[in-house]
């Protein structure tokens, strides 16, 4: 049963809800988070040896076994379990990314490594948000979830993957082909969402499937020569040409978004045109141009139609174009939010308890549960953070002390609920 304080929607300045600004002696898991926040796991060269020394100490300290397993040569994933009673039936994941993306010192208030907090008990630091404060959630729940002598019939396993924010081919997507995954035996996943609250009231975005990434890089080749000629057929008259086309699209689609009050983000395609090369000189016309394009496409587009429509765009810009995928993820499973699944029942249960109204979304990027949906098994993203201005990937994103604390409240209950779901049909 939830104590009576954890039933209120948390505003982040009611004492009752759980966690002040410390004024004086910080919570541990506070500092544990802060620590965590100091290690650089930054690309392009992330420091995992440094948080696969701070993940054992901690696993150590919570008395639970921890695995660190290679995936590549210099890529590892880390384990720390905690075995349910009934160790055969299927296993929770409490999923979190290790890495973080890089953060532009001169835009930022404070260092974005110092884990700098300020007199209202703001934490600033890169992957305060996303998502160093959730894998510190799952280990301070699992720690007073042990203190308070508590054991669950199906085992979890809180695990730490590197290069989610580079697309996870070294990470999530090569480790749920490898034989420890699968010795899991996995049955129900919990991830990140990057959709926060940031209004006073509890409404958590419940993530069921994402938009598939789609990196694209178009080469146009043309006529070279001078600079102050009228030359034909150039590569910058067919980028042109191909530019239009996309971005032609995504303005429509924009439109879309902005005429249908029922529609998100996660409803409509994304598309940006992120990078543009070419050229040697002022004056010299240039033979190769290319332009690479961002799309995130809804799982309802049919993915085989809309790479045919692509096609259809660069043969309609010219001859001598190409296009290579330097990423296209082509699977579209959605974890069902109905009765049909016990392991969202359960959840949704634990939300309820908890007064936390839960909307369901489809996640506008990309986060490491694809993969496990892509592999058959359910997966919910999930952030529990209200009252935050959303600041993943910008400057100065920051996460109130008090906000983390009540979230570690709130994985008590989910993990609790979620880690007693009683044997399945398929499980007898
Ligand atoms: C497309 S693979 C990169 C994954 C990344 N995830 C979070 O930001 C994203 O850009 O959505
Ligand atoms: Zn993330
Ligand atoms: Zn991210």
């Amino acid at each position: 049963m939830l104590p009576e304080k954890d039933k209120l929607p948390f505003d982040g300045q009611n004492e009752k809800a759980g966690g002040l600004p410390s004024h004086g002696k910080e919570d541990p898991a506070v500092s544990l988070f802060r620590e965590y926040l100091r290690i650089r796991t930054v690309h392009p060269e992330p420091d995992y040896a440094g948080a696969v020394k701070f993940l054992q100490r901690v696993s150590a300290e919570l008395g639970l076994p921890c695995k660190v397993i290679q995936v590549f040569p210099d890529r590892v994933v880390v384990i720390v379990t905690w075995e349910g009673t009934n160790p055969q039936l299927k296993s929770i994941v409490l999923n979190s990314h290790m890495d973080v993306v890089p953060a532009v010192q001169e835009h930022w208030k404070y260092d974005p490594f110092d884990a700098f907090k300020d007199e209202k008990g703001n934490i600033y630091g890169r992957g305060t948000q996303d998502m160093k404060s959730v894998g510190i959630q799952y280990i301070e729940a699992v720690r007073r979830l042990k203190a308070e002598g508590r054991r669950f019939p199906r085992s979890i396993h809180m695990m730490f993957v590197p290069d989610e924010e580079i697309g996870g081919k070294k990470g999530m997507e090569a480790f749920v082909k490898h034989p420890e995954f699968q010795a899991l035996n996995l049955g129900f996943a919990l991830d990140e969402v990057g959709l926060l609250s940031p209004g006073r009231s509890f409404l958590v975005s419940l993530i069921y499937t994402e938009k598939n990434p789609v990196g694209i890089t178009v080469k146009c080749t043309g006529n070279p020569g001078h600079g102050s000629r009228f030359v034909e057929n150039t590569a910058a008259e067919k980028l042109h040409k191909v530019m239009a086309a996309f971005l032609e699209f995504r303005e429509k689609e924009r439109q879309r978004l902005n005429t249908n009050a029922c529609f998100s983000l996660g409803d409509v395609t994304t598309v940006n045109m992120t990078m543009v090369k070419g050229g040697v000189a002022y004056n010299v016309v240039p033979t190769e141009m290319s332009a690479s394009f961002d799309i995130r496409i809804p799982p309802t587009v049919n993915l085989k139609e809309f790479e045919e429509q692509i096609k259809t765009w660069c043969e309609a810009a010219g001859d001598g174009i190409t296009y290579e995928f330097a990423q296209k993820f082509m699977d579209q499973t959605v974890t069902p939010t109905d009765e049909s699944n016990p392991w969202w029942v359960a959840f949704a249960s634990a939300c309820n308890e908890m007064n936390m109204t839960v909307k369901h979304e489809i996640f506008p990027a990309a986060t490491d549960s694809r993969f496990f949906r892509a592999a058959s098994y359910p997966a919910i993203g999930f952030s529990p953070m209200n009252r935050t201005p959303i600041l993943l990937h910008d400057h100065n994103e920051y996460l109130n002390e008090g906000v983390f604390l009540h979230g570690i409240n709130i994985y008590m209950c989910v993990i609790s609920t979620i880690a007693s779901v009683p044997a399945l049909p398929t499980e007898a």
